[in-house]
């Protein structure tokens, strides 16, 4: 009974195919808690509505207490259809680093302080000449309709409206501009250089366009990972006719890459001759590379393994972080990703020397859920978390989580 938004073309969305894509978010959704036994929240969740549709405040109490990100993990495995759940999940190969990105902060415990006023608590962090309302970020991830038919515009709309920085991957099904027109988002722009410099250009002059100050250069992937989970999912995302890579209409010659294993530390002289974002380095994953960052220029970087999703048998990121911030030593910002699914793994992520995190799977669980709503359900979730670990370790704003505050076991 629940409707299929994995591929196209599945016989539930051949059902589906004309309808307009909210009227389809909101049938979804109705599907969805009517499965669950809730249908009458229908009726308390706002962003969509059927003709005759009545909103009724006193059932709001009926919202399903969504106590951590796992719980819209688990919803959103209830709505959305098994290519979609399998995508978005898995990792390379048998997904040990997927799971390492996780258990790694269990082995990082927290030295709490007592006796420090933290009656107010600041989450503000300045990164790229801007003040950021707190440190935690979307990372790029693509084909966001796959998980919901709003996508990218669902996940936008929420981070606008939560406060949250997000990055739009160039392989997002809404096009980078429209994606900030219709959220006014100040989006950064995740870059898949693809092997034509000329169609690369075209796509920065896209991201700029859109109003983009920063470009996130994605340096782990020459080539797409082993990703037995999914099988052949995203190569047939990548070639679907109905899920469209936004920012690639009408520039994208047949037969033209969009990843190039032929990048070279080049493209950073490159893309500052050919762009005037800020340009940051997403997949460093050792002391090496966080050198070679500097030598070239970066303006900052992301220590990721693109969430176990490329290299198997990479370490955790959070057990990267040391030696490359350690490398860095405050020349440029070092943000992180991978595993961060509690305020105590932001918490320890800041102290260990990260200047802000990012988040990809928490989010795009609460988009596969209830779309916007989900999104900023995740939002409020891991930001709450934050603040209230930040009050209990006696620690009253980001600055102030330092390396004292953690240690490994
Ligand atoms: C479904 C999915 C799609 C992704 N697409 C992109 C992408 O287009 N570009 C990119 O640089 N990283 C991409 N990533 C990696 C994320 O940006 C990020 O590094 C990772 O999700 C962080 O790990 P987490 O999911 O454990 O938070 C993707 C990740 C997922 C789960
Ligand atoms: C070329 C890769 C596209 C999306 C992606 O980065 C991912 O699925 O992890």
């Amino acid at each position: 009974m629940l409707l299929d938004f994995s591929l196209p073309g599945g016989p539930e969305n051949k059902k589906m195919e004309n309808l307009d894509p909210y009227l389809k978010a909101e049938i979804q959704r109705r599907k969805f808690l009517e499965w669950i036994g809730l249908s009458s929240l229908a009726l308390t969740l706002p962003a969509i509505s059927l003709p005759g549709c009545t909103t009724s405040p006193d059932k709001a109490e009926e919202i399903p207490d969504f106590k951590n990100v796992f719980d819209l993990e688990e919803m959103s495995g209830k709505v959305m259809g098994k290519d979609a759940i399998d995508y978005l999940n898995g990792g390379a190969d048998d997904s040990k680093t997927v799971k390492a990105n996780v258990e790694a902060y269990q082995r990082i415990q927290i030295r709490a302080r007592r006796l420090i006023d933290v009656s107010t608590i600041s989450t503000k962090v300045e990164l790229f000449g801007k003040t950021l309302d707190n440190p935690i970020i979307l990372s790029p991830v693509g084909f966001q309709k796959f998980f919901h038919p709003e996508g990218e515009i669902a996940s936008a709309k929420a981070s606008v409206k939560k406060k949250h920085q997000m990055i739009v991957s160039s392989v997002s099904n809404y096009s980078v501009n429209e994606i900030a027109t219709q959220s006014q988002a100040d989006l950064w722009f995740q870059l898949y250089p693809t092997t034509n410099r000329e169609v690369t250009k075209k796509l920065l002059e896209r991201a700029e366009k859109a109003g983009c100050k920063v470009c996130v250069l994605t340096v782990d992937t020459p080539v797409i990972g082993n990703r037995e989970r999914g099988g052949t999912t995203l190569t047939k995302l990548i070639n679907s006719k109905e899920l469209k890579m936004g920012n690639y209409e009408g520039i994208l010659p047949e037969g033209t890459g969009i990843d190039d294993p032929g990048l070279t530390w080049e493209i950073i002289a490159w893309l500052r001759a050919n762009c005037n974002m800020k340009i940051v380095l997403k997949g460093i994953v050792t002391r090496e590379d966080a050198a070679l960052a500097l030598e070239y220029g970066a303006d900052g970087i992301i220590v990721s393994n693109h969430g176990g999703r490329q290299l198997e048998s990479l370490r955790s990121t959070i057990d990267c972080l040391p030696e490359i911030v350690e490398e860095i030593d405050g020349k440029i910002p070092v943000l992180i990703d991978g595993g961060i699914r509690r305020g105590t793994d932001i918490f320890k992520a800041l102290a260990l020397g990260a200047t802000a995190v990012c988040i990809g799977r928490p989010f795009c669980w609460g988009l596969g859920a209830l779309g916007q709503e989900g999104v900023e359900i995740a939002l409020d979730i891991l930001k709450g978390e934050l603040v209230r670990d930040m009050q209990l370790a006696g620690a009253a704003s980001i600055e102030k989580i330092t390396r004292d505050f953690v240690i490994r076991i």
